[in-house]
């Protein structure tokens, strides 16, 4: 076919004088030869399928089967072709009878006025449709095999679809040339493409970069908005200039698209953008045939699309590029904004697990909702979303690595790749791309901008997380001058010093009781001599060793304690204040002086003292260890196991010391004293464990109400204080992940409010330490019954539109309810009531 004729043909049938870009003019020329398969390999809306549909009108005698995967993008192709007086029409499920009739009837004719016809690839698996091709092919009336969307047929590719695998067999029926058509496709992806729909060996390949130059990315974190919705409305408004526009005719007025991970995400925003003024539709699955159509008839598709919000992490970056990249397609600058929160991504990967629970025997949904889910991982990286849009290259720079993902090949280099094919002359964006430089050179400095924000609010919130919080949890803190702890020593935690303290204490309070036949001093005496070790360390460190030594093992926090001097004398200070003896202090380190002692081999010492250790300080962190408040089970667990091991290690320890220590002798004089030593021992611990009690019980908390019956008091100390451990565990993990993050999530994780997760690991506590003090005896409700009531108090607030959607209701229901199972009636009814008297309107970012 002349280069001429299709010239013509581009002005006749489309109305444009020329070619969008030049690979574009060279894809047409040469589908419309007929002679090769042709792989198109172009961004979103840089006029792809011009490509064939061109040519397929210019064969008049001939009909272009097109296989599309959606049927709303079938309606808008054949919609935009009918206007254009072309005619096209789709065979699918939603035909009637009569249309199905008419449709085949002109297809079999001697000359079909249907040029275009648009399938699914579901459709095309029916004997209908197979007996149809067949029919068309024997009577050569065939001019083009289209299968746009092409990645779908790539298990690779984001929208993978099993049907469209199958595709590939038609090709053995006839031999009419293929054109593959896609967006984004990656090495992988497109060999899939190649191999499945057997595209032949000397197949023409027209690629470009799938950069997109006039599309601006950014990203915001809707928990360090004051309003989302508010601030959502304001970028509608800077995009659309509303007023502006205000006097277009309705077809002409300007529009943009927000995606949403849920259906109900789509009416409440609807809802509430309608509120703030913007004009919003929601479109979605579960809409009725009317419902849809009046949507279609709304909303004015085709028109330039001049925003794309992702409400929400994105499925995968394959689709964040196919569903933003439709903002700006007439070449306008557009914007493309995600709004991402973590608790967002956990609820989808939540939820494509569960898919994947209910996909059963079905093979193929189950294979797609893994590469979902491996999809989504990667997009739910908000950081890599961040790096690859704004940061590493998709925008500005040249190469988008990261981690191990290497996406430069799925978006064509970025920038540099569009510029290297700019300079080999072949640019795709030939003519859109002019004034384009200017706001490449304003998007960069908005970059930057952006940039130092989040550094600077990195900072705010580094403070925050360590400064703010020791002074703030200071006064509920063991050891000494809690309040300068992230002042002193840059990165340790008030966390790490209250656990570091409690291993002094362990040892100390072990090796004491161990050695001394008729103690003088408590745990209470004992506790303040470990404060003084602790705050001598603290006060001699000016770096993380207490961090790291933490991490060690108790033997080596034994040796550490022994080894050092300074303690040692610290501690010999401190007791000589509280009038202990010289035995007292010997045996509480074993001295070397000591009699007893001489004959020990160190390394046994040590390691004596280590099986001591572990053995009794997980009892007494039982008492004491913050971390271990709240963890009944595990004590009880550990009683009767404890009992048994208790005398195994009683008879090893002995054996292995067996004449060298003189205690251990007598201990060893006769079953009976053996005995006598256990029983005095259990005896021993009750009476510390008692003592304890008291020590706790008079401390005084600063909440303390001095109404409240003591049991009370004590409850509410120790949720006090799991509660500060928490922030203290939290502020830790996310200082030492902060040490490996890519600034921008750091911020974000720590701007962020504590997850729904984090608050059932609270509840729990809670729940854990109430049972301790009170509920034992109380008449339990079976869990079904806990179930149904926490959902029967919730209900209401759900029917006033309280919960963000209904997903949010149902798993926020299932973590109450898995954390209050063992509550009675009345203690579910004030959780509930409190959390809704708190929570006016319940989101994901709610706490618990
Ligand atoms: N030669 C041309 N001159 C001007 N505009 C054109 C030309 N060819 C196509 N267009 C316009 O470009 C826009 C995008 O085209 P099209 O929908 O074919 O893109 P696409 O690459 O198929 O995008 P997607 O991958 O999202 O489906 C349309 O509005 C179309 O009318």
């Amino acid at each position: 076919m002349e280069e001429a004729t299709i010239q013509e043909g581009l002005k006749k049938y489309f109305k444009f004088d020329k070619f969008k870009s030049k690979l574009q003019k060279d894809a047409v020329i040469e589908v419309c030869q007929r002679k090769h398969d042709v792989f198109i390999s172009m961004p979103t809306g840089s006029g792809k399928s011009l490509c064939y549909q061109l040519p397929a009108v210019l064969h008049s005698d001939k009909i272009t089967i097109v296989f599309s995967p959606l049927l709303a993008l079938i309606k808008d192709q054949i919609d935009h072709l009918l206007a254009l007086r072309i005619r096209a029409a789709s065979l699918n499920s939603k035909n009637t009878k009569s249309e199905r009739e008419a449709l085949i009837a002109d297809l079999k004719s001697t000359s079909p006025n249907t040029r275009l016809l648009y399938v699914t690839p579901e459709q095309a698996a029916t004997q209908t449709f197979k007996d149809l091709y067949k029919n068309l092919n024997t009577f050569n009336k065939l001019a083009y095999l289209v299968v746009d969307e092409a990645h779908c047929v790539s298990e690779w590719g984001h929208d993978f679809r099993p049907h469209y695998s199958k595709l590939g067999e038609l090709r053995e029926i006839s031999n009419i040339p293929c054109i593959a058509l896609t967006a984004t496709a990656s090495a992988d992806v497109t060999k899939d493409i190649l191999s499945s729909l057997r595209l032949k060996k000397d197949h023409k390949t027209f690629k470009t970069s799938c950069f997109r130059s006039n599309l601006y990315y950014d990203v915001f974190f809707p928990n360090m908005l004051d309003d989302p919705f508010k601030h959502l409305r304001d970028f509608i408004n800077d995009c659309l200039k509303i007023k502006e526009e205000e006097d277009l005719p309705k077809g002409q007025k300007s529009c943009g698209i927000i995606y949403c991970r849920t259906r109900e995400q789509t009416e409440i925003l609807m809802e509430r953008l309608n509120k703030l003024g913007i004009k919003t539709l929601c479109y979605h699955a579960g809409l009725k045939t009317h419902e849809r159509l009046d949507f279609q008839d709304k909303w004015q598709n085709g028109l330039g699309i001049l925003f794309v919000v992702h409400w929400g992490v994105p499925k995968d970056p394959a689709s964040f590029y196919q569903e933003s990249g439709r903002a700006g397609r007439d070449g306008k600058p557009s914007n493309c904004r995600v709004y991402y929160n973590r608790s967002d991504s956990k609820a989808v990967e939540f939820h494509l697990s569960q898919d994947l629970g209910k996909a059963g025997a079905r093979e193929a949904r189950k294979k797609r909702t893994e590469i979902a889910i491996k999809g989504f991982k990667k997009s739910s990286r908000v950081q890599e979303m961040v790096e690859m849009f704004l940061v590493k290259g998709i925008q500005y720079n040249t190469k988008a690595v990261i981690n191990d993902t290497d996406y430069t090949d799925l978006y064509g280099g970025g920038r540099k790749g569009a510029a290297e094919e700019y300079e080999k002359g072949d640019s795709s964006d030939s003519d859109d791309d002019g004034g384009c430089f200017e706001r490449q050179q304003q998007a960069k400095k908005a970059a930057n901008d952006f940039i130092q924000k989040q550094f600077a609010l990195r900072r705010s919130a580094n403070e925050v997380s360590q400064g703010t919080i020791d002074k703030l949890f200071s006064k509920h803190a063991r050891v000494k001058a809690a309040a300068s702890t992230s002042n002193k020593v840059k990165g340790l935690t008030l966390a790490v010093r209250e656990q570091y303290l409690t291993r002094i204490l362990d040892v100390l309070y072990v090796n004491y009781s161990e050695c001394q036949e008729e103690p003088t001093l408590d745990r209470k005496d004992i506790e303040d001599c470990s404060v003084e070790v602790e705050y001598s360390i603290f006060t001699t460190n000016t770096n993380m060793t207490i961090n790291n030594k933490v991490e060690e093992s108790e033997v080596k926090s034994d040796e550490h304690i022994n080894d050092t001097g300074s303690c040692n004398q610290n501690i010999g200070n401190d007791m000589g204040e509280k009038a202990i003896s010289r035995k007292d202090l010997k045996s509480l380190f074993g001295d070397d002086e000591s009699e007893e002692d001489e004959n020990f081999p160190k390394e046994e010492n040590s390691g004596h003292h280590s099986s001591k250790s572990t053995r009794d300080s997980d009892k007494l962190r039982d008492f004491f260890d913050i971390t271990e408040i709240g963890k009944p089970s595990r004590k009880h667990e550990k009683e009767s196991s404890r009992e048994k091991d208790h005398s195994r290690h009683s008879k090893e320890d002995r054996h292995k010391h067996k004449d060298k220590s003189e205690s251990d002798r007598k201990r060893r004089k006769s079953p009976e004293r053996e005995r006598d030593d256990d029983r005095k021992r259990r005896k021993e611990e009750e009476k510390h464990r008692r003592d304890h009690n008291k020590v706790e019980d008079n401390q005084p908390s600063p909440s303390e109400n001095p109404e409240k019956p003591n049991k009370e008091k004590n409850n509410e100390l120790v949720i006090e204080k799991n509660e500060l451990h928490h922030k203290m565990e939290t502020d830790e993990r996310s200082s030492n992940e902060n040490n490996n993050r890519n600034m921008l999530a750091t911020n974000e994780e720590n701007m962020e409010k504590p997850e729904i997760r984090d608050c059932k690991e609270h509840i729990s506590e809670v729940k854990i330490m109430k049972q301790n003090g009170e509920s034992s005896k109380k008449q339990r409700l079976k869990k079904t019954e806990v179930g149904g009531l926490v959902v029967k108090l919730l209900t209401p607030a759900y029917v006033e539109r309280r919960f963000e959607s209904r997903d949010l209701f149902k798993s926020l229901a299932r973590t109450i309810s898995h954390a209050l199972a063992d509550k009675d009636e009345n203690e579910i009814k004030e959780y509930v009531e409190n959390f809704l008297k708190k929570n006016e309107e319940i989101t994901s970012q709610t706490t618990l």
